[in-house]
């Protein structure tokens, strides 16, 4: 089915940090019916994630960080355990990735892997995340991390079997990172 999109109205709702707008417009099907939406849109611009995994050590990075909007919808204490991840800004997936490793982790990322560019909440948020997984050593580690500013970013640095028990049993609960878990494990790099 192919869709023809008018769009009869851009409202902009709220500029104050992203950008939220109230789209209207008219969806013409093949049949030559016409329907309208309105529909809320909110633009956090587009972001980043990797996964650093060691398979001599089995282990992986993750990063725990208070994440308010998680909170106010049923985190008792807002923390969530994550891959390291950020917002484009105006860098390339990839310049972004190896900064917010340093930032968040600590580590410097050597060869990345680039494996899905996903839309993350397609029913109202235009973001789209590029993921990514990388080896890390050891010697790849040149700060302490903890993001930047007032970021509270606590370094974890897990089994990786232990890592997808806790997606199992729910302490992992954050889509990007249970996506990457499970890319991991699937694709034999750990073997
Ligand atoms: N002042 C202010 N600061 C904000 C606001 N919203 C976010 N920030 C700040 O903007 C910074 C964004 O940090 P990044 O590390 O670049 O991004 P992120 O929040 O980790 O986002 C990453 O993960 C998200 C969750 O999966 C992804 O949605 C996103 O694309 C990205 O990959 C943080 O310091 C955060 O506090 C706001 O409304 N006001
Ligand atoms: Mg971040």
């Amino acid at each position: 089915m192919t869709l023809k999109i008018e769009l009869i109205k851009d409202k902009c709702l709220s500029d104050n940090y992203f950008i939220l707008r109230n789209l209207t417009y008219d969806l013409t099907r093949n049949n030559g019916e016409v329907v309208r939406h309105k529909r809320e849109v909110y633009d956090r611009g587009n972001g980043a994630t990797v996964l650093l995994y060691n398979p001599a050590k089995q282990s992986v990075v993750l990063i725990r960080q208070f994440r308010i909007a998680t909170w106010v919808n049923g985190n008792p204490d807002g923390r969530l355990i994550e891959t390291c991840a950020g917002l484009l800004d105006n860098d390339e997936p990839e310049v972004c990735i190896r900064k917010e490793a340093i930032e968040e982790t600590g580590f410097v990322v050597g060869n990345a892997r680039k494996v899905f560019e996903l839309y993350m909440s397609p029913g109202g948020v235009t973001e789209i995340v590029h993921f990514f997984v990388a080896e890390y050593s050891d010697a790849q580690r040149a700060g302490k991390g903890g993001g930047i500013e007032d970021e509270e970013i606590e370094v974890l640095e897990l089994p990786f079997s232990e890592a997808l028990l806790m997606v199992q049993s729910g302490e992992i609960r954050d889509g990007k990172t249970v996506i990457l878990l499970q890319y991991l494990r699937s694709s034999g790099l750990m073997d």
